[in-house]
């Protein structure tokens, strides 16, 4: 039997072991995508404990509380509710989440950043606790600039809204000891989901950010071009959209215009303007990324707020969404068309929730591959629920099989949290997994400055050379 979790991890055979230690391992990090607060590395803050760490925000670790009978109170805090109780009611969880990311996570993230090698679970709760805590609360190594820079990592992307003043991230790069690069994306999705309650109010945001009132579509495509420039200047090279559901409906500037009226005078609009609405707002904005030379990211298929009752009392993304089933390959297609007949779309990075699409998306953005752009369209890797040993497995294999694994930008953490760093570690012992397993087999040459190039370019080169962001 293996050691649990030992240098070798998830590294089954020698060509693997050496790809991972001599190529992946040392590879700095591009975190093109996550959810961190600027705010949070700009104040430098430190944590007392470990639940502040651990539990204050990762829906994925209260779903599984949940799923294991966990009340919600000890789950998202409540009246009375001590950091330590919820601590104690996710460690008595953690035996049960074997064969769950969680499992490997959380033992990565107490190896790699606490020097804890115990298997957590109920009994050494206190113990553990007490360990992870002194080190948190030792004034330098553990605040979120440490544990940064101790990840290796060199650009971070936070998600941010076009009306955000981008305030941190101005005040990060000001910093003298601070060298990562802290850069926005900018996520318009408050623009396009007209039905929303939160609609009306982000214009109002946006009427803020601009300095000037948005009075009709004209005014809401100017003052979105305005800050995607602002964000520009910013340092962002990124856009990202939420596609819940994916869909794709032909419309003229005069009827989004009219659809856009209707919305601000406090109407609903029909599922049809919707849908034109969006597709016409997307393709305006798709063609700034194109001039900007960002790249552009499309979440597809996440259902989200499933549990009406806890969204009414939690609000989103707090671990009641699944994975949608809406056809995605018919509006893409043509969403990725009207862009590319026009010279305009710019390089893009599909990510369906559905691992049933993973064939349906590799294929379809192959038809939009040229422009001299290497891997100019980029299946994204695995999403949130596929997140997992399997998921990566399976996007990885799909891309190779349908386009160039050779090309890919590999990992982000898409996470809240500033451990999740282990996330590449993970998904770079499985990448080097998958190349060695092909090399024993005879698959592949066992050439490794071949294979150990490959590696590392999905690793970070390709992604260095894919953003751009350094040409700021
Ligand atoms: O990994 C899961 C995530 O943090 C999830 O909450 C996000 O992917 C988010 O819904 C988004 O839309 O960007």
């Amino acid at each position: 039997m293996k050691p649990f979790m030992d240098e070798n991890f998830l590294l089954s055979n020698k060509t693997a072991e050496r790809l991972y230690h001599e190529y992946a391992a040392n590879e700095p990090i591009i975190d093109y995508h996550c959810h961190l607060s600027p705010q949070e590395i700009w104040e430098n803050r430190s944590y007392d404990n470990l639940t502040q760490v651990w539990l204050y925000g990762d829906h994925y670790k209260w779903r599984a509380m949940r799923a294991n009978g966990v009340e919600e109170r000890l789950v998202t805090g409540g009246e009375g509710v001590g950091d330590y109780e919820r601590f104690a009611a996710f460690a008595a969880a953690v035996p049960k989440t074997i064969g769950n990311p969680l499992y490997h996570w959380s033992h990565l993230e107490l190896r790699r950043y606490f020097g804890v090698n115990e298997i957590l679970n109920e009994a050494n709760a206190p113990v553990i606790w007490e360990k992870v805590n002194a080190k948190l609360r030792q004034p330098e190594g553990f605040r979120v600039r440490d544990l940064i820079v101790k990840s290796n990592v060199e650009v971070i992307c936070t998600t941010d809204d076009p009306a955000d003043t981008l305030e941190y991230h101005l005040k990060i790069k000001q910093l003298e000891d601070f060298k990562v690069q802290v850069l926005p994306s900018y996520r318009p999705d408050k623009a396009l989901e007209i039905n929303r309650a939160t609609f009306l109010p982000w214009i109002g945001r946006l009427e803020q950010a601009v300095g000037r009132k948005v009075a009709d579509y004209e005014g809401l495509l100017s003052a979105l071009e305005e800050r995607a420039e602002f964000f520009h200047e910013t340092g962002c090279r990124v856009s990202d959209h939420a596609l819940d559901v994916m869909g794709y409906a032909d419309a003229t500037r005069e009827e989004a215009a009219a659809i856009f009226a209707k919305a601000l005078a406090g109407n609903a609009v029909t599922d049809e303007e919707e849908r034109k609405y969006k597709t016409h707002t997307l393709l305006f904005l798709g063609r700034i990324y194109s001039r900007l030379g960002w790249s552009m990211q499309l979440h597809i298929n996440a259902a989200r707020n499933n549990n009406s009752r806890m969204f009414d009392r939690l609000g989103p993304d707090t671990g009641y969404d699944s994975i949608g089933d809406s056809a995605v390959g018919g509006p893409l297609v043509r969403l990725l068309d009207a862009w590319e007949k026009d010279g305009e779309l710019p390089r893009t990075i599909v990510y369906s929730l559905n691992p049933t699409h993973l064939y349906v998306l590799g294929s379809a953005i192959g038809s939009f591959q040229g422009g001299g752009i290497p891997g100019k369209m980029q299946l994204g890797s695995a999403w949130w629920f596929n997140d997992t040993r399997d998921g990566m497995l399976e996007q990885l294999r799909a891309l190779a099989n349908l386009g160039l694994l050779g090309r890919f930008v590999g990992m982000l953490t898409d996470s809240r949290s500033f451990l999740s760093y282990t996330r590449h570690e993970y998904f770079r012992r499985i990448l080097c997994n998958l190349i060695g397993e092909w090399a024993e087999n005879g698959e592949v040459p066992g050439d490794m400055e071949l294979l150990g190039g490959l590696v590392k370019d999905i690793c970070y080169g390709n992604a260095k050379r894919y953003f751009g962001f350094d040409a700021q």
